[in-house]
């Protein structure tokens, strides 16, 4: 393979699904989240720990087989991975957030924040915080709230007058730990599948 081609393959397998700056001046002050120890976004604590957007080098990273702990994600293809992440990207309003642990080169753990754009409200815009996963290796660590902050603080950033997900009742407390309630009268999840 000649260098240039190689090249370019590096640049589009670190290509990010969004800007990471925006991650680096979230203010964890602002969230209610109790973190002992401290850390935020910018300083995950410890130095091998990255919280940053996704990267099409993520399908090599075990992306999938973390979603995987969450849920079924079928067989899904480098090509189909690709095209996906091509299509969020041009979309806008997808962020998908993940955590790497940069000594072998996994992910660790992930969360997404859409955003849906609306015309009520001046037409503001509302997030939807889904796919939140911790490797059950690493769960207990605060990386769970690492996460959930990082795209809660994220859609606040963006503007975002609400933020809502749905959960298994046993982590309503984990949820309402970080800022969120349950609206009374008004917390019915309803699907048609
Ligand atoms: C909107 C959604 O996507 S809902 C789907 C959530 N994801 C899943 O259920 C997938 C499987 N579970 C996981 O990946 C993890 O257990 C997560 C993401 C829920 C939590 O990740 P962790 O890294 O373990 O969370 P973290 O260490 O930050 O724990 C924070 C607190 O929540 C509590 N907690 C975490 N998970 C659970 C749980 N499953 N049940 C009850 N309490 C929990 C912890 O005890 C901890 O409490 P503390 O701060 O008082 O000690």
């Amino acid at each position: 393979m000649g260098m240039e081609k190689q090249h370019s393959m590096e640049d589009e397998n670190s290509e990010y699904l969004y800007h990471p700056d925006i991650l680096k001046k979230l203010d964890f002050g602002k969230s209610p989240a109790k973190f002992n120890p401290c850390i935020s976004a910018a300083h995950p604590g410890e130095d091998w720990m990255v919280v940053r957007p996704l990267q099409r080098a993520d399908y090599d990273k075990g992306f999938l087989q973390l979603l995987s702990q969450l849920t079924s994600t079928g067989s899904i293809s480098r090509k189909q991975f690709d095209e996906r992440f091509t299509q969020m990207k041009s979309a806008g309003g997808y962020y998908v957030t993940v955590i790497e642990d940069k000594r072998i080169s996994k992910i660790i753990g992930a969360a997404t924040l859409t955003i849906e754009q609306k015309f009520i409200h001046n037409c503001s815009v509302r997030g939807r915080l889904e796919d939140v996963v911790v490797n059950d290796t690493y769960r207990g660590k605060q990386l769970g709230k690492l996460i959930v902050v990082t795209v809660s603080l994220l859609a606040q950033e963006l503007g975002c007058y609400k933020m809502s997900l749905d959960c298994k009742d046993k982590l309503i407390k984990f949820y309402e730990s970080l800022g969120y309630k349950l609206e009374p009268g008004n917390s019915n999840a309803m699907n048609m599948r």
